[in-house]
């Protein structure tokens, strides 16, 4: 455990990873603490408000029995689970339950259309899928894509139609009693699929060890972590790196329980008072969730923080004071990203906060600024945010594809696609993008799946898409329309355009403003120029 207050230096300087030989993500997270004593794990809050506590000990009998349903269905080690579903009880024991079985669980985020279930379903060559009736019914379209899924779970209410397996009669019906698989710290546990700027999105593939790398830096923020009444919430969903590996596996690896519960839309006025009423200590609000709750200028006067994490874009000085102000706690900030996530953090028990840096890499985590070829620039310079190869928190590879994998790295280090520069005292400073992708939300979005989904609409001839500064998404994606010979540019086909991407990609990805143009920059061999596009607002 981190000392109350010591010196960064000393605790970089003391650091050793500590990874075992044989190392499982749901035995550590659940089995570790099933002792019999009925300590809460999660705490669920249903969205009529009633609240379900489920203990590590329950949670042990229903992650054995999923991991027993799995194993009947044929599925071995290696094999793919997708998860698609928000958070609830039933997410966590499907992804807790893969881990056992040796299995690589594929979370999938509930706003996903169509064409994006259907390319991540295939992509990972999925064998079994659980979701819920919502889930279903979008799967129902796209199942003939996807040959490989043999089994599909759904949760809730039988509909005895035959359409999927009920999760509840399957687990019902299955021995409480496994033995876990032997895993190791590098063996794949999960793929995380993330998007660049051009082409399909891409599966990170992690290891058992993804967990352990993800430690220091819980440590660091959430110092002192498991203290009497912790208990972490976050409103980000359980589909994203960030909820998961930045709250529910390492919380609960911690013996902390986790509450579950994620609002159709976030409320400010029902965010601050379900962190009040259920005793909140721990939380991770991205800086979009704390600019909603600072538009809305809500206060609640029975809060009880003791630690917050925030990231995925940039917080601002101004934002940082507001939290330390409003939710009477310290806003922490971290940077990472699916491949490499949680490698820099601030805390000013270790170093004074300054505003505008995201803090100093977390002791463990070999973080500097390089060049193109992986070479270190000087001191001040801007340059590619780099991370050091062999990081327990890096991911394996890009699933399937070493082409991918191999751009990812110059020399000795990840290139994040980052660009920042790291001053004289060792703070570092984000810059922007090396490339074209928006950073919406704390969602990374790719222009060129957005730009290729519009293209299929029939009015659309050419699009270019980029992301605009926004004061509460950080950016907003906006998409600059060439219609067809003799198609109008209205409010209603604009409506279209954004409904054809929220359809066929995802609810977090469609374009919040559509421009109607009769031309786009471009180069001469024809490729658009987005910077261009950047510059017209
Ligand atoms: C690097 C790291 O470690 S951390 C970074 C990882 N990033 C993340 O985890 C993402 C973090 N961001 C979020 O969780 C969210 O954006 C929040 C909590 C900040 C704000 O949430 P919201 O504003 O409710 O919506 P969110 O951004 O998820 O969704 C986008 C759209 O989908 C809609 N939507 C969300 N849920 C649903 C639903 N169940 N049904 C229909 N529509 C929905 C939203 O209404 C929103 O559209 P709108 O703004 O036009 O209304």
């Amino acid at each position: 455990m981190l000392p109350e207050a010591a010196r960064y230096d000393d605790l970089v300087r003391a650091f050793r990873w500590r990874i075992p030989e044989r190392f499982n993500i749901g035995t550590a997270c659940v089995d570790a603490h099933a002792d019999g004593s009925g300590k809460p794990a999660l705490l669920f809050v249903e969205e009529s408000g009633a609240l379900v506590t489920y203990t590590f000990d329950e949670l042990k009998r229903l992650t054995n029995r999923f991991a027993n349903v799995l194993a009947a269905c044929g599925l071995e080690r290696g094999d793919r689970l997708a998860v698609f579903l928000p958070q609830a009880p039933e997410t966590a024991i499907a992804h807790l339950a893969a881990f056992k079985a040796g299995l690589v669980s594929v979370p999938l985020f509930t706003l996903f259309g169509d064409e994006a279930l259907s390319f991540r379903l295939a992509n990972s060559g999925a064998k079994a899928l659980v979701t819920d009736l919502a889930g279903l019914a979008k799967l129902d379209r796209i199942r003939h894509e996807v040959p490989d899924l043999t089994h599909v779970f759904v949760t809730g209410p039988d509909q005895g139609d035959g359409r999927a397996i009920s999760f509840d009669a399957a687990m019902a019906r299955a021995s409480d009693a496994f033995t876990p698989s032997d895993t190791g710290p590098d063996d794949p546990a999960i793929i995380i699929f993330t998007s660049g700027t051009t082409g399909n999105p891409k599966g990170a593939l992690h290891g058992h060890r993804i967990l352990l790398g993800h430690l220091p830096c819980i440590e660091f923020i959430h110092q002192g972590m498991p203290q009497p009444g912790d208990l972490h919430w976050t409103p980000a969903d359980w589909a994203w790196i960030g909820g998961l590996f930045d709250v529910l596996f390492p919380t609960l690896y911690l013996g902390v329980p986790v509450l579950a519960h994620r609002a159709k839309k976030f409320d400010p006025d029902a965010a601050m008072a379900l962190m009040a009423t259920h005793k909140v200590r721990n939380v991770f609000l991205p800086p979009t969730a704390l600019k909603l709750l600072r538009q809305a200028d809500v206060r609640h006067p029975g809060l009880v923080l003791r630690s917050l994490l925030t990231g995925g874009e940039t917080l601002g000085a101004e934002l940082g004071a507001f939290v330390q102000e409003r939710l009477g706690v310290e806003a922490r900030e971290i940077y990472g990203q699916t491949e490499c996530n949680l490698v820099v953090g601030s805390n000013s028990n270790f170093f004074a906060i300054r505003p505008g840096a995201m803090g100093k890499p977390i002791p463990g985590h070999d973080v500097r600024i390089v060049d193109e070829d992986g070479v270190e620039v000087p001191t001040g310079e801007q340059g590619h945010i780099g991370v050091r190869r062999g990081d327990p928190v890096m991911m394996l590879e890009y699933w399937n594809n070493p082409a991918a994998t191999a751009d990812k790295y110059a020399g000795d280090f990840l290139l994040t696609g980052d660009l920042g520069r790291q001053d004289e005292e060792g703070y570092l400073w984000y810059m922007s993008r090396s490339d074209d992708v928006i950073t919406s939300a704390g969602y990374r979005i790719g222009p060129g799946e957005i730009e290729d989904c519009i293209l299929r609409h029939p009015a659309v001839a050419m699009v270019g898409v980029v992301g605009v500064p926004d004061p509460v998404r950080t950016e907003a994606i906006k998409a600059w329309v060439v219609l067809k010979p003799g198609q109008l540019g209205s409010d209603a086909l604009a409506a279209e355009i954004q409904d054809h991407v929220r359809t066929r990609l995802s609810g977090h990805e469609y374009p919040r403003y559509v421009s109607f143009t009769d031309a786009l920059p471009m180069t001469a061999t024809g490729k658009i120029l987005r910077r261009e596009l950047r510059r017209l607002g």
